[in-house]
Parts: structure tokens; C-alpha cells; sequence
């Protein structure tokens, strides 16, 4: 039984690695001439040396073909380094035509050591681990446990659920699955099982899928000084692991200087010079003697080093019979170890676990699988680990779960707990309410008092970039946000380095680094996969998606979400679009989350130059949209800075109806109102409701209490910055609150717009509410959404006027429902916008924008601007490119005061003290300007197509 369910495994795993294989060679051929290495940059792979990080192993080659191969060690953007496999002599010319390449080859000794294990597991008959096999593979039950005395633990400090699963891990026959979920101690309790096993005289083997995860265990297990030995090209190894790597072991050994001594004897013969053919023929016969017992000599250290080990480590790979494993007597081990064995091919695990008779796993399922280039031979069972494979056969009689986190605010892990690991997780207390506020020189600002932040781009058309390529996506707006939050931070005197950005996608990665990294050299900005392993003391997670279709593509799988949120230690932003977001179930489990125990914001909150979605929809559905979101979740998030009041326990959340207004308020709307729409009784529809009202009334300022959970504060952003009414938060923690009020159209400079579109809005005194926390002159950039703005509040009141009038009166009384327009303007002109159904009417005040933004934007001058202009990056305003320098056309001062201003802003960055950076570079702002105008675009198209329907 179990030799056919070995055979059927081997088959089927032998046929995946094919296909590996050959994805692998496609992609290679693919990168290789983007790799090509030109004449100039290859200067600078003849610096040859050890040491640093682990690479990839290149081929060096020019145009007759390889001429060296060797291991990437260190890569600048100025010096590539490589050691290679053989001491060439080569002779490298570097002023000559013809370029040198420098190529990165697949690794085939991975391939071939991956089919020798599994042709060896096939063939194997019997040996010390054959009933592990059978528990692997033929799904033989595990004998059962043994006894074992008490222990004594090494590290005193371990939890229960580590204690356990150490116990058990000792105790078990073939197999023990160690589940460790992020910072629960996984490393940590391994190292206890494998001092433990030392203890009780086991020898034991210890392999991880990665180098890096190798060296940390070396590094763990040195600090309680056993005898131990790593595997592998010391040009893979860490710096400070290298000492314990075989070679340096072997040159501390007692043979070490008679091999050293030999060396140089061979090295002397072969510089011999002779002309003597006989004499040569003794030289080389020399030569190959002195190898032989270099050989011998060599081996006879490396068995002695390995036998005298308690822990040998390597790479899954590293530990194969190939290498100097095979030097050992067959049963040696008792113990395999495999950490992170969740990231491992199962192929890969089966070259140390045919070398014992019982293996220890250790890892989390619920993180990354093992990475494949193949997505076929992924679906096929090629991600599948060993790990996950066997948690599912087994079920939990082999697993022991660790259960006590000590990375995490409690907030951040409770999604992940509840989300994936059963709601097992507590948060250890030395870090269930550790914020970034604790941390030493860091200022106890709002974002740094919380652990959970979304900052929502729904509704706020910040969509990603409509790219050919739909492999990647970027998102500038999110890239904006992040910033903006990253510099709150850094201000806020949180190390750039304890902050990781993560986004999914490699476009988006880019985006972020262009913008972020020369300001921030220490942030670190990677796709998830990169941060696996490690962990932040803040990470931003930009999830990018954002389109009206609510496409969430290949975002993310399930696992890579809960690494990208689970790195953080004491706070986690989310910057996304939650309507589209939501569309992807295991998000939105994220999303609600966040809604119902974190700080929400809008973007409106972040940017004021943002052109709504929707802007152009008429149905109140779609403009209700964010009321879509959860309901009846959100808490009041703010909490008075330093409240000791624990997450969970806030009090609940105060309904939207029966929120009284504040006293300060100049409005009084009535709390029952039903807006056009209709009486639901829907949050965001009562938000309408009161914000239509106020349109509607006289008053000039409409102030919401402080009281207003933060989502419904981004509701009553998000219905004001439709209904293009200006919105302000004021205040801070527990006072914050939003102050809504109408704005003055922008004064007359452009030109006179056609018939039925010079009608004002009443024209109201801007009220500056009390510590205002924008500049009361609307931020650069602003006019154009200025315009289109006071011409769709124009609209709206205009509908809203006649519908209510018609509902009132009757069709004849048409002209006195527009009781918000002074009578003058009404009369003003023959055909007023009573007489225009509403589209038409926007259209029209639509293409008066657009014209008007057609033109310099100095007053006097009727220069078209559509092709030629430039854009002022002061009053964001486009001048032909005769007024187009800030001097000539009036913004001068402006200029000056920017220029000073950044220099202070980015000379010295006092904690605390910095305030968001709302300034943008002429290049972000050439791109909103962009935007714009395919908005503009877009509404041109669809009046036209609108236009064509009615035709038809
Ligand atoms: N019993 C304990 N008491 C106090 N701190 C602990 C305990 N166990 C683990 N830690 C701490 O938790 C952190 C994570 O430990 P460790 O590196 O062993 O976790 P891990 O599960 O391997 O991490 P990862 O999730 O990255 O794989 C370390 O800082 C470690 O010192
Ligand atoms: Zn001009
Ligand atoms: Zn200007």
C-alpha cells in the first residue's frame, strides 16, 4: 500500500517539478535580455570577494559562450560582486567592442537534487526512515506518543501553548507539526525542541527552505553555545554566521594546516615552469597525488567536524547526499527539524527527512506558500507543502498550535486570530496596547494613539491607472495618501525605518519608491512577499484596486493579506478603496474589521483636490454608495489621547438620527427630514437629507457634532464634497468635528459661459470655521474642481427646486420653485435653467468649464491653452506660454513663500510639529491636471452618447 501511494507521489511530484522547470527556463530566457549587462557595467563583476548577502548564481559569458560561473554576492546600483565557483585566471579586457554579459542561470542543481530525493524516496526499501514514510505518505497512524520524564527548560521564559508543544514535539514517534501563527514564538520553541533532543544525546539535522531562515537559527542556537555546523557556500551565509559554516570550522580543525600545507604545495608545482617533458609529467603526477590526499584529508576533517556537531543545519537543499552529508554513516541523525516548512516544497523536505526517523515541522499554513513560477504545476499541487498537506490528513493528533503572540497590538491580531486562526490568539500582555505613542522620541500625535487606521479612497475617484498591461496596477492617488500618512508619522517621530510600506503590486511598489524613497531612505517599500519572516513597528498597506467595475483581480490570496497586515507590531494603516475592495470576501473581512474597531478617514480628510466619483450619476443609489458600507458597526473611534479606555470596550455607537446638532450649529435641520430620495432610513441617506436641507435653507454653515462616529464623519465628508460644499474637520481627538458650508463661486475670471449657465448660486460669505485645519484659499489645483463644483451644486438645487415644486404645486408653478436663486438672475436672460431638463443643463455648464479651462488663465487673454499651456503649480490655473511664469501672471509671492517654505519643511523636521504636506510636485500636479480633463473628457463622451440615444 504504501509503495504504490509512494510511487503515485513521486510520479506526480516529478511531472510538477518538470513544469516548474520549464516555466522557470521561459521566464529566465525573458528577464536574460533585460539582464544583459553592457560594457560599461561590466567593470564591475571583476570585483570578485565573500561574504555578504546570499544570490543567485550568474554565468559570465561573452560571445563565444560561458566563460565562468559563480554566486551573486552583493548588488549596488554601482558594484555588482560575484564569487566564483572555480579561481579562473581570466583575462578580461574592458576597452574592447564587444560586451560582457552577466547572466542569471536556472539552478539546476536544485532541479537535479529535488528528482534525486524523490527517486531515492521511491526506491527506498528500508533504512531508519521507513515508517516515517509510511506515516507521510502511506497514511500509516503515528505510533503512539512515548513517555518522558520532566524536563528542564532551557529558556524559563516560555509560554504554556510553547511548553506543550515542546513536550509533545519529544514525546511523538515520526511526527510532530509545530503551528506557530505570526510572533508567536515559532523559532523559539524549536530551538527549545532542539536543545532538548541535544540534551537527551540526539543528533539531530536542522533545515529551513531559505538561507536566511538557516542563519537565524544558527544564530539562535550559538547563544546557548552548542556544537554546531551550517551547510552551504560561505558566500551565501551571513556575515556573522560564518564562523560556524563548515569551511571556517574546518580551517579551526586540528588537520588544518597540514591541508593548508598541501595547498601550497600544489599551488608551487603547478606555477613550475619547465621545458622538460618529463620532468612536466612528474610535476602533474605529483600534483594529482597531492589532490588525492588533499581529498582524503579534507573529508576525514568534515566527517570528524559533522560526528562531533550536535546540530548540523542547512538548507533543505543543502542537506543533500551530494554534499558532505554523505560522509556520514547512514542512521546518523535522529531528529530532522524543518523550519518555515510551510514555504517549502514538499520535494525539497524529503531530502533531510530520508536521512532520520522522525522529523519536527515547524511553520503557519496560513502564511505563504512555497513560491512557483508555474501557476499550472501551483494548482496542480506544486504550492501544496508537506506542512499543509499533513495538518489536513491528520488532522490536530500531530499538531500542537502556539497560541500567545508577541508582536501584536491585541487590535491588529484580532483580525487575524478571528479571520484565520480560530480566535486561538491572545496577545501577550507586554504587547496587547503597545503603540507607536510608547515607542522612545515618539510624540503622542492622533495616528500615533492608533493601532487601526483605514484611510478610505471610496467614493473620492482615486482609481487606479487604467494601464495595457493589466499584469500590474499602480494607484498615484493611494501613493499621495501614503505619503501623507508616512510623513505624519516621521513627524510624529516614528524611525522611517520601523515603518514598511506593502502593496501587492510591483507597479505600485515603483510608484511608491519614486515618491517616497529619496525622502525617506530608510522606509522600507516591498511587495508582501519581501516581508515574510519580519516584522514593523507601523506598516501601510496600499491594496491599490479601485475602479468602477469593483474588479478586484489577482489583488491578493487570503495568506498574503494576513502576512502583509500580521508584520505590524503596534499600527497598521489601510489605504483603499473600500466599495471596490469589498468585493474580495477575505478584504472585506478586513475592511469591516477596520470599519468597526479602527479610525476610518476619507481621502477626503487627506486631499482637497480630489474629484468625486459619481460626479456625474444621477441616481441616489449610486451617490449613496457609502452608505452601503457596514452597518451599525462603527464605533466612536477617537479616543482622547492617552485614554487608557482598552479597544472593545468603547462605548457603542451613537445612531446618526438621534445625534443633536451642535449648539454652534447655524442650521437647524430638521432630524427626520426625508431627503428627495425617500424616507429610508439609511445613515447616509439621513446625511443627505440634512446636508440637502441646508443647501436648500439660507444658512451659510453647518456644524456636526463632535459626537459623530468617524465613519459617519467620512459620510458627511463624502455627500458635502458631492454636493460640492466645502467640508472641514476641526478640532482635535475627542472634539474633532466637521464644520459644512457653502462656498464663494470663484469670481469672474473666465470668460462669460453661453446661455443658461451664468445663473448663481447664492452667493454666501465663507464662514472660516474655528481652527480650521485647511488653508482657507482653497489649495492649489483647485479651480477647475472649484468650478465644476459650484456648477453641480448649481444643478442639484436647481432639480431639487423644481422637483419639490412639482411635488408641492403642480408642473404650472415651475418658476417659483427656485426660491435659492435671487429673482434678478432668474429673469436675467430668456432661457433660464428652469426651462433646461437637468442633464442638458449640466452638459451645457459642463462645456462652459471645459471651455473656459481651454483658455490662459490671466483674465485679459483669450489664448487656447488646449495644446500649448503650463500649468501654475501656485493657483492651478493653465497660461499660454506667455503668462505662464508666476511672476508675470500675479503668483510671485506664492512662489517665494513655497520655495521657502520646503526648504524649512524638508531641512529640519522637528517631532510633532509638522503638518500634513498638502504641497504637490509639478509633475503629481501635471497628472491631477490629467485627470481632470479625462473627467471632463468623459462627461463630454457621455453627453454625447446620451445625445446619439436620444437621436435614435
Ligand atoms: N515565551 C516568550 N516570552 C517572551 N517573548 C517571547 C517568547 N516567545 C517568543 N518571544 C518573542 O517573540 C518574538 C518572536 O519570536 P520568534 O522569532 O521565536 O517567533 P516566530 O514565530 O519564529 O516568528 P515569525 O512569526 O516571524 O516566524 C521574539 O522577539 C521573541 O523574543
Ligand atoms: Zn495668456
Ligand atoms: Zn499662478
Amino acid at each position: 500500500m504504501t509503495s504504490a501511494a509512494v510511487e503515485s507521489f513521486v510520479t506526480k511530484h516529478l511531472d510538477l517539478l518538470e513544469l516548474e522547470r520549464d516555466a522557470e527556463v521561459e521566464e529566465r530566457s525573458a528577464v536574460e535580455q533585460v539582464r544583459e549587462v553592457n560594457r560599461f557595467a561590466f567593470r564591475l563583476p571583476l570585483v570578485t570577494g565573500r561574504g555578504g548577502p546570499r544570490g543567485d548564481i550568474v554565468g559570465l559569458y561573452d560571445e563565444s559562450g560561458q566563460l565562468a560561473t559563480g554566486i551573486l554576492t552583493r548588488i549596488t546600483p554601482k558594484l555588482v560582486t560575484v564569487a566564483f565557483d572555480e579561481s579562473h585566471d581570466l583575462q578580461l579586457s574592458l576597452d574592447r567592442e564587444n560586451s560582457y554579459r552577466l547572466l542569471k542561470l536556472a539552478n539546476d542543481i536544485t532541479y537535479k537534487r529535488l528528482k534525486k530525493a524523490l527517486i531515492t524516496l521511491k526506491k527506498y526499501h528500508s533504512g531508519p526512515a521507513s515508517s516515517l514514510i509510511e506515516v507521510l505518505l502511506g497514511g500509516a497512524a503515528p505510533c503512539p506518543a512515548s513517555e518522558i520524564p520532566p524536563l528542564t527548560f532551557c529558556n524559563a521564559s516560555l509560554d504554556a501553548s510553547q511548553k506543550e508543544a515542546v513536550l509533545f514535539a519529544l514525546s511523538q514517534k515520526e511526527l510532530a507539526i509545530i503551528h506557530g501563527p505570526p510572533g508567536t514564538g515559532k523559532t523559539t520553541t524549536v530551538v527549545e525542541i532542539i536543545l532538548q533532543a541535544v540534551k537527551q544525546g540526539s543528533k539531530v539535522l536542522c533545515c529551513a527552505p531559505s538561507n536566511i531562515a538557516v542563519d537565524n537559527l544558527v544564530e539562535r542556537l550559538a547563544r546557548w553555545k552548542q556544537r554546531i555546523v551550517r551547510l552551504g557556500h560561505p558566500a551565501r551565509l551571513l556575515e556573522s554566521i560564518q564562523r560556524h559554516s563548515l569551511d571556517a570550522v574546518l580551517a579551526r580543525s586540528d588537520g588544518a594546516q597540514i591541508v593548508a600545507d598541501i595547498r601550497r604545495d600544489i599551488d608551487q608545482l603547478k606555477n613550475k615552469k619547465t621545458q622538460d617533458k618529463r620532468e612536466r609529467s612528474d610535476f602533474r603526477n605529483e600534483i594529482r597525488l597531492l589532490r588525492k590526499e588533499l581529498k582524503e584529508r579534507e573529508e576525514a576533517a568534515a566527517l570528524q567536524s559533522l560526528t562531533a556537531a550536535c546540530v548540523v543545519l542547512a538548507t533543505n537543499t543543502g542537506a543533500s547526499l551530494d554534499g558532505p552529508l554523505k560522509l556520514l554513516p547512514d542512521g546518523h541523525f535522529d531528529i530532522v527539524v524543518i523550519d518555515e516548512c510551510a514555504q517549502a516544497l514538499e520535494a525539497s523536505c524529503w531530502i533531510p527527512l530520508l536521512q532520520a526517523r522522525k522529523c519536527i515541522l515547524a511553520g503557519d499554513h496560513k502564511q505563504l506558500p512555497p513560491t512557483t513560477v508555474s501557476h499550472k504545476a501551483a494548482l496542480a499541487g506544486l504550492s501544496l507543502s508537506l506542512m499543509e498537506r499533513l495538518a489536513e490528513e491528520h488532522g490536530g493528533s500531530t499538531v500542537r498550535t502556539l497560541t500567545v503572540q508577541y508582536r501584536m497590538h491585541g487590535a491588529i491580531m484580532q483580525w487575524a486570530s478571528q479571520a484565520l486562526y480560530r480566535g486561538q490568539l491572545t496577545a501577550h500582555p507586554s504587547v496587547a496596547r503597545h503603540l507607536l505613542r510608547d515607542l522612545p522620541g515618539v510624540a503622542a500625535t492622533e495616528e500615533t494613539g492608533l493601532p487601526l487606521l483605514l484611510v478610505d479612497t471610496a467614493g473620492c475617484g482615486l482609481f487606479e491607472l487604467e494601464e495595457e498591461d493589466d499584469q500590474s496596477k499602480g494607484n498615484p492617488g493611494e501613493v499621495r495618501l501614503v505619503s501623507l500618512h508616512v510623513q505624519a508619522l516621521v513627524d510624529a517621530g516614528v524611525r522611517a525605518g520601523d515603518i514598511a510600506v506593502i502593496t501587492p503590486y510591483n507597479l505600485q511598489v515603483d510608484l511608491l519608491r519614486q515618491s517616497l524613497a529619496h525622502r525617506h531612505p530608510e522606509l522600507e517599500i516591498k511587495s508582501v512577499d519581501g516581508f515574510q519572516g519580519r516584522e514593523k513597528e507601523a506598516v501601510i498597506l496600499s491594496f491599490v484596486r479601485s475602479n468602477r467595475k469593483g474588479e478586484v483581480g489577482f489583488l491578493a490570496e487570503d495568506r498574503r493579506i494576513n502576512v502583509a497586515v500580521t508584520r505590524a507590531r503596534r499600527h497598521v494603516a489601510v489605504v483603499c478603496d473600500s466599495h471596490t475592495v469589498s468585493n474580495h470576501a477575505f478584504l472585506k473581512t478586513l475592511v469591516d474589521y477596520f470599519t468597526e474597531h479602527g479610525e476610518v478617514r476619507t481621502a477626503f480628510e487627506y486631499l482637497d483636490d480630489i474629484v468625486p466619483e459619481n460626479y456625474s450619476h444621477e441616481s441616489p443609489q449610486v451617490h449613496g454608495q457609502a452608505g452601503e458600507k457596514p452597518q451599525g458597526s462603527a464605533v466612536p473611534a477617537r479616543k482622547a489621547p492617552g485614554s487608557q479606555q482598552p479597544v472593545g470596550a468603547r462605548p457603542g455607537r451613537k445612531k446618526p438620527g438621534g445625534v443633536p446638532l451642535g449648539s454652534k450649529a447655524h442650521a437647524q435641520p430638521s432630524v427626520n427630514a426625508g431627503g428627495p430620495e425617500g424616507a429610508r432610513r439609511d445613515g447616509a441617506d439621513h446625511f443627505r437629507a440634512m446636508i440637502a436641507e441646508f443647501v436648500a435653507s439660507e444658512e451659510t454653515q453647518l456644524e456636526f457634532p463632535a459626537s459623530l462616529n468617524s465613519h459617519d464623519r467620512m459620510r458627511v465628508h463624502q455627500i458635502a464634497e458631492e454636493l460640492g460644499l466645502r467640508h472641514d474637520s476641526s478640532g482635535e481627538g475627542k472634539e474633532r468635528f466637521i464644520t459644512v458650508s457653502k462656498r464663494v463661486l470663484p469670481a469672474p475670471a473666465a470668460p462669460p459661459p453661453p446661455a443658461g449657465t451664468d445663473s448663481k448660486a447664492p452667493v454666501c460669505p465663507e464662514t472660516p470655521s474655528p481652527e480650521q485645519t485647511e488653508p482657507p484659499i482653497r489649495g492649489p489645483g483647485s479651480r477647475d474642481q472649484l468650478d465644476l463644483r459650484a456648477l453641480h451644486l448649481e444643478r442639484l438645487q436647481r432639480a431639487r427646486g423644481r422637483q419639490e415644486q412639482q411635488t408641492r404645486e403642480g408642473p404650472q408653478a415651475a418658476g417659483s420653485g427656485l426660491r435659492k436663486l435671487p429673482e434678478k438672475k432668474k429673469k436675467a436672460k430668456g432661457l433660464t435653467a428652469m426651462d433646461l431638463p437637468a442633464e442638458e443643463d449640466f452638459d451645457a455648464l459642463v462645456s462652459a468649464a471645459i471651455k473656459a479651462d481651454n483658455t490662459c488663465g490671466l483674465a485679459k487673454c483669450t489664448a487656447s491653452v488646449a495644446t500649448l499651456g503650463q500649468l501654475c503649480q501656485h493657483c492651478g490655473r493653465r497660461y499660454c506660454l506667455s503668462h505662464h511664469l508666476p511672476e508675470i501672471h500675479g503668483c510671485g509671492e506664492r512662489a517665494h513663500t513655497h520655495a521657502r517654505q520646503r526648504i524649512s519643511r524638508e531641512g529640519v523636521l522637528y517631532a510633532g510639529s509638522g503638518t500634513k504636506d498638502r504641497s504637490l510636485d509639478p509633475a503629481k500636479r501635471a497628472q491631477l491636471q490629467r485627470r481632470l480633463d479625462r473627467k471632463l473628457d468623459e462627461l463630454t463622451g457621455q453627453r454625447r452618447s446620451k445625445g446619439k440615444e436620444k437621436g435614435k
